[in-house]
């Protein structure tokens, strides 16, 4: 079924995720300062950062699971610390792991807890997400029938995938989702989120550390470092207003040397009129993605200590 809703020409979809000044303080130390960020209606977003920047509690005081200590959040126009039944239809989560359950079968536990989500469908959205399509958009169909607790771990992670979609949610949070999955799995699973948002103008907000998976995923890429999104835009965007610097490599006089420059063209053509001949062994290394994310993670958490 495709349920992306007509749209005129030019026209912005309407915002789904809103965030302004969200804080949130654990005891004294305060994990989010001043998170602010906007997502449209069927937008991947990829929110990015090291090791404790606050994704997980990011996601889920906008899941409505943990309570922010100052800010604004609104998720398809509510509030998620106030958000009731009907408006938790409407979102989907997939969790780390689903442990328990490990009895049920495939097909069984989807279309059980897909019944959850019948009394919350709508003309626009059919709920829930008949079983046997949903295993086969995750790619589960030859396990339909087994029981949960036999499945390998990457297909448990697709089964999680498909627990949080069977509700046929309007956005989707993803904590770190391709944790596990094998080359394969993962290239399947970002065609199936691609596919969401593409078909069913699905907003998607996931974390991960994963830059390769931000990238090629994610219509935007947020960078969460020292409590503040210190980067907000797609790949591209980023390397070109934030890129980290080019490294050069030479030899001359018989010594290696190395420089950092932002214009590495104008860096090796000075060293060829200095040192003509003598020059050798010329390398230049472009800034890559990753050394921009690093230099914006750096950058950040410098920030943060200045404060
Ligand atoms: N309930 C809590 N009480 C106190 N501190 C907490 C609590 N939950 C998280 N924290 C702290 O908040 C910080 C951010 O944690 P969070 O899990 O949101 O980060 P993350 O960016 O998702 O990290 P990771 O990449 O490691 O999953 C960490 O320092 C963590 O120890």
């Amino acid at each position: 079924m495709n349920d992306r809703p007509e749209q005129e020409p030019g026209q912005r979809p309407p915002v789904v995720l809103d965030v302004a000044g969200l804080r949130m303080r654990y005891g004294t130390h305060d994990v989010l300062r001043d998170v602010t960020f906007r997502a449209h209606r069927g937008e991947v977003l990829a929110l990015l950062g090291p090791n404790g920047a606050g994704k997980t509690t990011t996601v889920e005081i906008l899941e409505g699971f943990r309570a922010r200590s100052a800010g604004r959040a609104e998720v398809l126009g509510t509030d998620p610390a106030l958000g009731g039944e009907r408006w938790r239809a409407r979102t989907g989560i997939v969790l780390q792991s689903w442990r328990d359950h490990g009895k049920w079968r495939v097909r069984e536990l989807l279309a059980h807890l897909g019944s959850y989500y019948a009394p919350y469908a709508t003309p626009a959205v059919a709920r829930p997400w008949d079983p046997d399509d949903l295993i086969a958009a995750v790619g589960l169909t030859a396990d339909a029938g087994r029981k949960i607790r036999t499945l390998s771990g990457g297909r448990r992670r697709r089964l999680d995938a498909a627990i949080g979609l069977v509700g046929r949610p309007e956005v989707l949070f993803l904590d770190e989702p391709t944790t596990g999955f094998d080359p394969e799995a993962r290239a399947e699973f970002h065609t199936l989120v691609r596919r969401l948002a593409a078909e069913h103008a699905t907003t998607v907000l996931l974390t991960t550390h994963d830059l390769d998976e931000a990238d090629r995923l994610a219509d935007r890429i947020l960078v969460l470092a020292g409590g503040r999104i210190v980067a907000d835009g797609t790949a591209a965007e980023l390397a070109r207003r934030y890129a980290a610097p080019d490294e050069v490599r030479w030899t001359a006089g018989g010594r290696r040397h190395t420089a950092t420059t932002a214009d590495s063209t104008a860096f090796a053509r000075q060293l060829f009129h200095r040192h003509g001949d003598a020059l050798g062994e010329l390398e230049v290394r472009r800034a890559s993605l990753a050394d921009t994310y690093a230099a914006l993670v750096r950058r950040g958490e410098r920030e943060e200590t200045a404060r």
